[in-house]
């Protein structure tokens, strides 16, 4: 099985180095700059030297022309990216790297690439891992979601490498939906620390957040096994407690009422607007959800944040 990963931001190249310890593997980048006669990608990972079994190109359709291909470009840049290469990627095993719901639509990656390459095999890659840590070849578990079983068990063998160890499903709705939640609730929880509210306050704000997820999922027809693991929990847990997430991070300048570089990959703001509205839609009651929302467009500060998520109505847990 080829493999090429096409965008060489941080988690695709860092998803290609980790690759390399199978075989070549090619990635497309279109701002790839210098790395080919470097090799290193500085901008991203500059300690991070490129295997030699990395090649790297700025040809789409070189990067095509393999079997399986990574998709790792930013998610509300997916359907762009697809429409524009469909042509190339018909076929395909095509797997989703990019975590959260699209802003117009409310869909994840796996509905987005069954829209616009419907001949292709639709997967996901997600769950606990900072791109830093894979290409420094540390311990990762991750989720590989696949509605065909026996092309799940395919790309588990095919993108398993030494220190990267995927298990799979074929709940692909409950690996999205917790790669995608996780990082709204990790801006709460950074927006938490920030305006230093402390720890109890974040582990209320991940555990409520856990409850909106399978609210959410439960809804969907997600399975609550698939959120309970990786994807789900593992992943909620790891972007909650670390200053390495950018969700947490834009949380975390949100908090102390400091500017954050917009041009930052930070999903989890984006996502927040598209579950908000979901969850309007459809009557779900995601109150953290909705103050993300109300914090990422500047509508709510942190104090009046959680004096209204305090001043809920007393229930059950
Ligand atoms: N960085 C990390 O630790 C992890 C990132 N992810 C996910 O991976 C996805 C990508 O994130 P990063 O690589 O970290 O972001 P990044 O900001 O480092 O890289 C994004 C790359 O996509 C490229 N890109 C943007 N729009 C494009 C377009 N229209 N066509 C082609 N290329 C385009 C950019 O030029 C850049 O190289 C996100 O959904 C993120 O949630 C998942 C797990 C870990
Ligand atoms: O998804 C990630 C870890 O699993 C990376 O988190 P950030 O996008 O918040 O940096």
């Amino acid at each position: 099985m080829s493999v090429s990963v096409l965008g060489a931001g941080a988690f695709g190249t860092a998803l290609a180095i980790s690759l390399c310890g199978r075989g070549p593997v090619t990635l497309w980048g279109r701002d790839i700059g210098e790395m080919r006669t470097t090799r290193v990608n500085a901008a991203r990972l500059p300690d991070c030297p490129l295997p030699d079994a990395l090649w790297i190109t700025d040809d789409i359709a070189e990067a095509a022309a393999a079997t399986t291909i990574l998709l790792a470009v930013p998610m509300q840049k997916l359907r762009g990216f697809l429409t524009d290469h469909a042509a190339l990627l018909q076929g395909k095993r095509l797997v989703a790297c990019c975590k959260g719901m699209e802003i117009d639509t409310g869909l994840g990656p796996v509905s987005i690439i069954a829209e616009e390459v419907p001949t292709a095999t639709a997967a996901i890659l997600t769950g606990p891992s900072f791109a830093a840590d894979i290409a420094r070849g540390l311990p990762t578990a991750l989720t590989l979601g696949c509605a065909d079983e026996a092309a799940a068990k395919a790309l588990q063998q095919a993108l398993t490498t030494e220190n990267l160890r995927l298990y799979r499903t074929v709940d692909t709705v409950g690996a999205e939906l917790g790669g995608a939640l996780k990082n709204v609730i990790a801006i709460a929880c950074g927006a938490a620390m920030g305006a230093g509210l402390g720890e109890s306050a974040r582990a209320a704000l991940l555990t409520r957040g856990f409850a909106e997820m399978q609210r959410l999922a439960r809804t969907l027809d997600a399975e609550p096994d698939t959120l309970a693991g990786l994807s789900g929990f593992g992943d909620l847990v790891l972007t909650c407690t670390s200053d390495q997430s950018r969700n947490y991070r834009l949380g975390l300048s949100i908090g102390e009422g400091r500017q954050f570089d917009r041009t930052v990959t930070v999903e989890g703001a984006a996502t927040a607007l598209a579950v908000h509205a979901l969850a309007q839609r459809s009557g779900l009651d995601l109150p953290i959800t909705a103050v993300v929302a109300g914090l990422v467009e500047n509508r709510q500060d942190v104090t009046s944040a959680m004096t209204s998520l305090l001043a809920r109505p007393l229930k059950e847990e």
